[in-house]
């Protein structure tokens, strides 16, 4: 296929829509296929009167102007846009194997080799957006898709910005996954927000829940703490990992460049040979 191209006019008309995929605050996503050259995509619908009335208008305008710029094979690409007098269409990626949460709510917690690739997918990804000084800030199984290989694709850019930020945001939705930085509306803060975020992944995928769920007061309480404890099932290695993620200094965290050399990744990095053979011998579940 030849993709779709940014530069081109898209309009409803060119689409086959087929079933919706999922739906979030602001409007649904469709399977669609783009009739001219058979492209399959994600048509993500968001109406326009609902984003007023969020007061959502700019983190919709950044999403797409920071997504439209990343071509990374562990980022959603958004090919393009158009609107019409009610709704915004984003032309997305279609990732086959749908939303990771929803993965981790069936298997509860991933095997050690699978959290140890998806760990490394994701350094990849945002070692390619700090690279563009991008930060993500909203890093969890919610904001992840599946692609058709397995691979993970970070999605959902609406709180990304470019970095650093001294804006304060509003935060909506859950607090597990903020950075002490960011808690208390304190506004100077940089990249190194994602790699938090990154140690609570880490521990959400083998474990299941998030290190500090908590009610509200007592989660923020012991993320300013970083007062967590591992489950000794978890190995040494992914303990290891996740206590070099989750330090209350940000400078003090383990960077992009160290992860693919951690023991925890190198340990389940399956490259050459051996991936060959693990594909090969891939019996669904
Ligand atoms: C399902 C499914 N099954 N299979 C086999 C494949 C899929 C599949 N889904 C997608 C989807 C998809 C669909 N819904 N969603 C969830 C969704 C839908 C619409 C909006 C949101 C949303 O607002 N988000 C903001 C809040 N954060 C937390 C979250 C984001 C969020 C994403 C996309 Cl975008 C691309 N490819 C897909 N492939």
């Amino acid at each position: 296929y030849n993709q779709p191209s940014s530069g081109r006019k898209y309009d409803l008309s060119m689409f086959d829509i087929g079933r919706p995929l999922g739906k979030g605050k602001f409007g649904r996503v469709y399977l669609a296929q783009e009739k001219s050259t058979g492209f399959v995509c994600a048509l993500k619908t968001l109406y326009k009167d609902e984003i007023q009335k969020g007061k959502v208008e700019k983190q919709v305008r950044r999403e797409i102007e920071i997504q439209q710029h990343l071509a990374h094979q562990n980022i959603l690409r958004l090919y393009g846009y158009f609107d019409d007098a009610k709704r915004i269409f984003l032309i997305l990626e279609f990732a086959g194997q749908g939303e990771l949460y929803k993965h981790l709510q069936r298997e509860e917690q991933f095997p050690e080799w699978k959290a140890s690739q998806y760990i490394a997918q994701m350094a990849a990804a945002l070692k390619y957006l700090h690279k563009k000084h991008v930060m993500h800030r909203d890093i969890k199984p919610e904001n992840i898709l599946v692609g058709i290989h397995g691979e993970i694709k970070i999605s959902d850019f609406g709180w990304s910005v470019h970095a650093p930020n001294n804006r304060r945001q509003t935060m909506c939705g859950t607090l597990d996954y903020l950075p002490p930085e960011m808690l208390g509306g304190s506004k100077n803060y940089n990249e190194k927000v994602d790699l938090w975020s990154l140690g609570v992944l880490t521990y959400e995928f083998l474990v299941g829940r998030a290190p500090f769920e908590d009610t509200g007061m007592m989660t923020q309480r012991r993320i300013c703490r970083a007062e967590y404890s591992i489950p000794a099932f978890v190995s040494p290695e992914a303990k290891d990992m996740i206590k070099k993620l989750l330090v209350l200094d940000p400078e003090k965290r383990i960077t992009l460049d160290e992860i693919p050399n951690h023991p925890w990744i190198k340990k389940h990095c399956v490259t050459g040979e051996r991936a060959w053979n693990r594909a090969s011998s891939f019996k669904p579940r």
